[in-house]
């Protein structure tokens, strides 16, 4: 068994440090029987920098322990030794590892990756800005199971009580993703490898989910072909529980901007730029009192390409507070390190500045005056996109629910062909079923979407109208006129 004390073996390439990663696949551990197959804590050496957690290969629940699955609950495929639980297995079909002991394949069976540990080769390594990140030591298939993320399994009450604790405590990264239902893995203080992921929004890996000896387990898993030495990312759109709002640095030319966009974190300040109509304001982004972190704003047009390595000095990290000062058009930061201080901590009271004093957190008079102006023009352009984008997507959501209850129709219109439409006693309660499903899903669509059109028709109102005296209400301090905000609207659509 892989215990004691793994050593990482340190190497050094010029700028970006890698440490290899004890590699636990296909070790004896493999060949144990799954009952006695739970690993304990691995010691691990940490490179130098990297803040000490303990490394753990199996999730820990928190006040129970592991399910022992009845027999009469293990799922058995009906393979041969000949696939060996290949393509075509019941169980690895449905996200389900087979069980030792029940396999028909026996040990041939290779529907056992997470029991076994079948982990691809990695590396530690340090990226620019992102803190610690982890690349592929091998070329690694896609569909390969990557690493499994383990840590402590917490109800949703505790993992929001450790967020905010967390935060709290001016932890710098977040290590919670979802789980299932109301459950969520807190990777922070105990947890595998995977916990060094990074997000990116254009990600060569992805999590899912298997069901492994009756608990629901999370595995990174390769979307494609990766090479060795390519850095692993997954997407932590739904999954992840981060902190603050953090500003993306993946460099992906299709960047979501924020980490987790779509998440819903557990602070409340953390809704931006979610899929819906309205929550694309600007003013639920955190911003933080230049006072406390003295730092130059960036105003040099939103980051695409690689920009952050461009405003990084090296091993430097970024962190949320600069991130959200990346809008208008402008200069270039003064100085490179007060703009993004130097493994800077969040600030322990983080304010929310109000919108009148925000252009007076940039140093210059200037460019003071340039976020006054483009301020307002800035909200209403990105309120505007969300709303398009939001009716978009309800568009979408309709016609689907259309087509979805027509080909419901089509597929049910033999059996109220043959009955008769008044003699619905005859349908079966399944179809039945379908249908209403479908119905309601179609009805509840139109309704969304209507309410969507009222919504865009009541925001829209005010900046519409040429005579009203200034722009809608969520636009506090230095106002432009109307005639400045004009051309963007035009712009905007
Ligand atoms: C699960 S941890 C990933 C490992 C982390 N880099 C570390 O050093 O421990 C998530 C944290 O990494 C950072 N991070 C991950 N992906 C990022 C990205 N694309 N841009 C900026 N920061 C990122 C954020 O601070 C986030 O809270």
């Amino acid at each position: 068994m892989n215990k004691g004390k793994a050593k990482i073996e340190e190497k050094s390439t010029g700028k970006q440090e890698f440490y290899e990663l004890p590699s636990s696949r296909r070790s004896n551990q493999n060949q144990m029987h799954h009952r006695r197959a739970y690993r304990t804590t691995i010691l691990v050496q940490l490179p130098e920098g990297v803040t000490p957690f303990t490394h753990i290969t199996q999730n820990e629940f928190l006040g129970r322990k592991h399910k022992k699955l009845k027999e009469e609950e293990i799922a058995i495929c009906e393979c041969n030794t000949e696939s060996a639980c290949g393509e075509g297995c019941l169980n690895a079909l449905t996200n389900t590892e087979c069980t030792p002991g029940y396999c028909p394949c026996g040990e041939t069976c290779i529907n056992q990756r997470f029991q076994k540990c079948e982990y691809a080769k990695t590396k530690l390594f340090r990226t620019e800005g992102r803190g610690w990140g982890l690349l592929a030591d091998e070329n690694i298939k896609a569909g390969q199971l990557i690493m499994e993320y383990c840590g402590e399994v917490v109800s949703s009450e505790e993992a929001k009580k450790r967020s905010q604790a967390y935060e709290a405590h001016e932890l710098k990264d977040a290590y919670i993703i979802s789980l299932h239902a109301n459950y969520f893995i807190d990777a922070t203080r105990k947890g595998s490898f995977a916990r060094f992921i990074n997000h990116s929004c254009a990600p060569n890996c992805e999590t899912r989910k298997w069901v492994v000896l009756g608990e629901t387990r999370v595995g990174i898993f390769a979307k494609q072909d990766i090479s060795v030495g390519t850095e692993l990312a997954y997407n932590y759109k739904f999954e992840w529980y981060g902190g603050a709002t953090v500003r993306c640095l993946c460099g992906a030319a299709n960047c979501s901007i924020f980490l987790g966009a779509k998440s819903q974190g557990f602070q409340e300040y953390s809704h931006v730029w979610e899929d819906g109509d309205d929550r694309y304001m600007v003013e639920d982004v955190p911003l933080y009192d230049s006072g406390e972190d003295e730092f130059f704003p960036v105003i040099s047009g939103t980051s695409g390409g690689n920009e952050h390595s461009k405003i990084l000095n090296d091993g430097e990290r970024s962190n949320s507070t600069c991130r959200n000062y990346n809008i208008g058009s402008g200069s270039t930061p003064k100085k490179k390190s007060q703009c993004i201080p130097k493994r800077k901590v969040k600030p322990p009271s983080r304010k929310k500045v109000k919108d009148g004093d925000f252009a007076k957190m940039f140093a210059s008079r200037e460019a003071q005056e340039e976020v006054s102006k483009y301020k307002a023009w800035v909200v209403k352009v990105v309120m505007k996109y969300s709303l398009i984008l939001g009716k978009i997507n309800l568009i979408r959501i309709k016609n689907e629910a259309t087509s979805k209850l027509n080909s419901v129709y089509e597929e049910i219109r033999p059996t109220i062909e043959e009955h008769g439409l008044d003699n619905q006693d005859s349908v079966p309660t399944s179809v039945a079923e379908t249908w209403i499903e479908a119905y309601c899903s179609k009805y509840k669509a139109n309704l969304d979407l209507s309410f969507s059109v009222i919504k865009n028709v009541m925001c829209s109102r005010p900046t519409t109208d040429a005579t009203a005296p200034g722009p809608p209400e969520e636009v506090s301090g230095p106002q432009p006129t109307n005639a400045e905000v004009k051309p963007s609207e035009g712009g905007a659509e």
